[in-house]
């Protein structure tokens, strides 16, 4: 039950003061105007009342502790002049809640410019609730600084989800349009509670399939109950559509009936859902078909399907995550030689989606050099929710952490402070379209996403699509009271938990910069020896390299080059390994064994060492959630308990088997600080795992 209400939990309040302060801040409410918004807004903020104070929420025309929800057109004069001069500095989605004095009445108004802006300040205000913050003087103005905050679902119409480990697709396409799911809903409210503004329902290899008559109707349904809710809905566009519904013989996007095929298709979908956001695309990258394969350019696919969509205002993203033949020695540089060349080249409503690193969502990457790299055409950031690389739904992992060390980083483009958030919000470069795209992590586990603590990173996935400038920290302590409790002795050694998770989670998987080794196509668990798969640049032997001589991939001059796609000063920095922070020092370098480090101590001896600072890290968070039973559910706390268990267990296995790979090569000792590995490498390397397809995608 808890674990279903994420972090709307809305838990009763008990501190009688709090309770009291609140209570004569907020009596009654008054919602002017009339819409679905504004009717969600209403039921969301009476279902928290009820919750916090076990009172029933009254409606009333005037009086002292009213809450007055209204759009801005809605307001009385003498209000709106009370907030004119902050309405101008929001944007549409944006909102301000002031404590205003109206006839000797104290009343807390939220308003907008838009309905949506009503209905994200009243979460705000039981936001406030939540956090247990003063409301008695309350001046919020907040706006959103990213335009399309979008969660790609990467959800078959079988429904089973690519790279999902959290049961099925939540669309029940099946039993759609008739039979709505209250989880629709309550998918709905969690992300609108967090800024969430666009879902792409289908997996970006797509199935043509969706976009027919007879699915067009279902996505209706869907569109109909997120819409009140200020979501827009997408669909991927298999590229080869036209050809696949018979009507045309070919998908070349210069031929004039493929174009109209589009254009149609989009008139078709508009008739019925007027507020459809546009398409997603993944062409010619694993086996998804594309404009390449009619000797067109990536610029002629995205623009034929954005002038289809555009005269409904929808909007085309683009993925950036393709394979070249350009560069076989070094994928990383891939994405970058085939898109940087058509910068400016893309209509105004494409947006280029681009992976936040340049391989592919790996435990820790540098940021992709595409950012940065394209002044001229607006770039969507492309973060994992799921954790494909990182452990699954099996290890806990606050991946927010992870996501503000890419926006924080600076490309340095324009000079110091060229941050990859300013390239994503658009300020670095003038841009006008701007988004942030998370690959959910949810499906049908009771709990939405497997383990309870996957929930926090959907959730900071949303705030940082809100606001690319918030701290993880920030954002895990929210996310914690508002999951769990407010009581300090929880949130203090929980939020620390949370932050180191994600580096222990480098440390026991992939230090010092290695990237890529995990296990086959499943990519659980450890597999630096694989070498059979049937492209090269998806065996983690291509990323690591290690032999005698020693490990990492070189790409600087001497070696691919990649290094070359950067700005300077990192570029020049990162060219030796003596300036290269160390958390990159394999992903730039190939190194030898006994290559002397900061510490003084030899790159074996560190990358040793290292793995076993990741055991012991997850060692310190079992220890600190062993500490906590008394503020958490008995459910949830067992949950997380026996979750971490696993995960000891498994970044034990990561470090055994790696060390053991490794070892082959360096020859040396395992450091007397790091246990020897339990087993021999042949039973590592025999261990198979006959995942489902879905979490095994079909196209290998
Ligand atoms: C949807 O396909 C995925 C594929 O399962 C995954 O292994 C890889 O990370 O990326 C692909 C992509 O992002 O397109």
């Amino acid at each position: 039950q808890n674990d279903y209400k994420l972090w709307l939990q809305y838990d009763s309040i008990e501190d009688s003061e709090l309770k009291q302060s609140y209570l004569d801040a907020f009596k009654a409410i008054n919602v002017m105007g009339n819409s679905p918004s504004l009717d969600v807004s209403h039921k969301e903020i009476s279902k928290a009342y009820h919750s916090f104070f076990n009172e029933e929420l009254k409606t009333a025309e005037s009086g002292d502790g009213l809450l007055i929800l209204a759009n801005i057109d809605q307001l009385p004069a003498n209000m709106r002049s009370d907030v004119k001069s902050d309405i101008e500095n929001i944007n549409s989605e944006g909102y301000i809640i002031m404590s205003l004095e109206q006839n000797g009445n104290k009343v807390i108004l939220i308003t907008a410019k838009t309905d949506i802006g009503v209905l994200y300040g009243s979460f705000r205000l039981i936001k406030e609730m939540q956090l247990h913050n003063d409301l008695s003087n309350l001046a919020i103005i907040d706006s959103p600084k990213i335009q399309k905050r979008v969660l790609n679902h990467w959800d078959n119409l079988d429904r089973t989800v690519e790279r999902g480990y959290a049961g099925f697709s939540i669309w029940d396409w099946h039993l759609l349009p008739e039979l709505i799911k209250p989880e629709y809903t309550d998918y709905a409210r969690a992300n609108a509670s967090i800024g969430i503004n666009g879902t792409v329902l289908t997996n970006v290899n797509a199935n043509s399939l969706i976009l027919t008559e007879q699915y067009i109707e279902k996505v209706k349904a869907l569109a109909e109950v997120f819409r009140p809710y200020g979501i827009q809905v997408y669909l991927t566009a298999r590229f080869s559509a036209p050809l696949e519904s018979g009507d045309v013989d070919t998908a070349d996007p210069l031929n004039a009936e493929v174009r109209q095929w589009w254009k149609d298709k989009a008139d078709e979908i508009y008739a019925e859902i007027p507020d459809f956001g546009g398409f997603l695309v993944k062409a010619n990258s694993e086996g998804q078909p594309g404009p390449n394969n009619y000797d067109r350019t990536h610029v002629d696919g995205a623009n034929m399907l954005a002038e289809a969509v555009a005269p409904h205002n929808g909007i085309v993203m683009w993925r950036a995550f393709v394979y070249s033949e350009d560069d076989p020695e070094d994928r990383a540089k891939q994405a970058y030689s085939e898109f940087v060349p058509f910068d400016g080249r893309f209509k105004e409503n494409v947006l280029v989606q681009v992976k936040n690193g340049p391989i592919d969502f790996q435990p820790r990457e540098p940021f992709h050099p595409v950012f940065g790299a394209m002044p001229n055409t607006p770039l969507m950031m492309e973060f994992q929710i799921t954790q494909e690389y990182l452990g699954f739904a099996s290890h806990l992992v606050f991946l927010p952490k992870l996501f503000e060390e890419t926006l924080e980083e600076d490309t340095y483009v324009n000079g110091e402070n060229s941050t990859v958030a300013k390239v994503i919000d658009g300020s670095l470069s003038n841009k006008k379209l701007t988004g942030m795209a998370g690959v959910a992590n949810i499906g049908t586990a009771k709990n939405w996403t497997g383990h309870p603590f996957g929930q926090s990173s959907w959730y900071g996935f949303g705030r940082l699509a809100w606001d690319p400038y918030m701290s993880s920290e920030e954002i895990a302590e929210e996310w914690l009271k508002m999951t769990f409790t407010n009581e300090e002795a929880f949130i203090y050694p929980v939020t620390d938990l949370m932050i180191k998770s994600r580096e222990a989670v480098v440390k026991y998987m992939t230090p010092l910069g290695l990237h890529h080794i995990m296990d086959t196509g499943h990519h659980y668990g450890p597999g630096p020896w694989v070498s059979n798969l049937s492209r090269p640049e998806w065996n983690p032997v291509y990323y690591h390299k290690a032999d005698e001589e020693g490990i990492g991939f070189d790409r600087t001059q001497s070696g691919s080059d990649a290094l070359s796609q950067y700005a300077n000063p990192i570029a020049e920095k990162y060219s030796s390994p003596e300036t290269t922070p160390e958390k990159y020092l394999l992903w730039f370098h190939h190194l030898p064994w006994d290559y002397e480090m900061d510490n003084g101590e030899t790159l074996w001896h560190n990358l040793a060492t290292t793995y076993q600072e990741g055991v012991e890290d997850v060692e310190e968070m079992v220890d600190t959630w062993n500490n906590m039973e008394e503020y958490v559910d008995k459910e949830r706390f067992e949950k997380v308990a026996m979750l971490l268990q696993i995960q000891l267990k498994e970044s034990k296995w990561w470090r055994d088997a790696c060390l053991s790979y490794f070892q082959q090569f360096s020859g040396m000792e395992i450091p007397e600080s790091v246990p020897q590995p339990e087993h021999d490498l042949e039973y590592y390397k025999s261990l198979e795992f006959p995942f489902a397809p879905g979490i095994r995608p079909s196209w290998e």
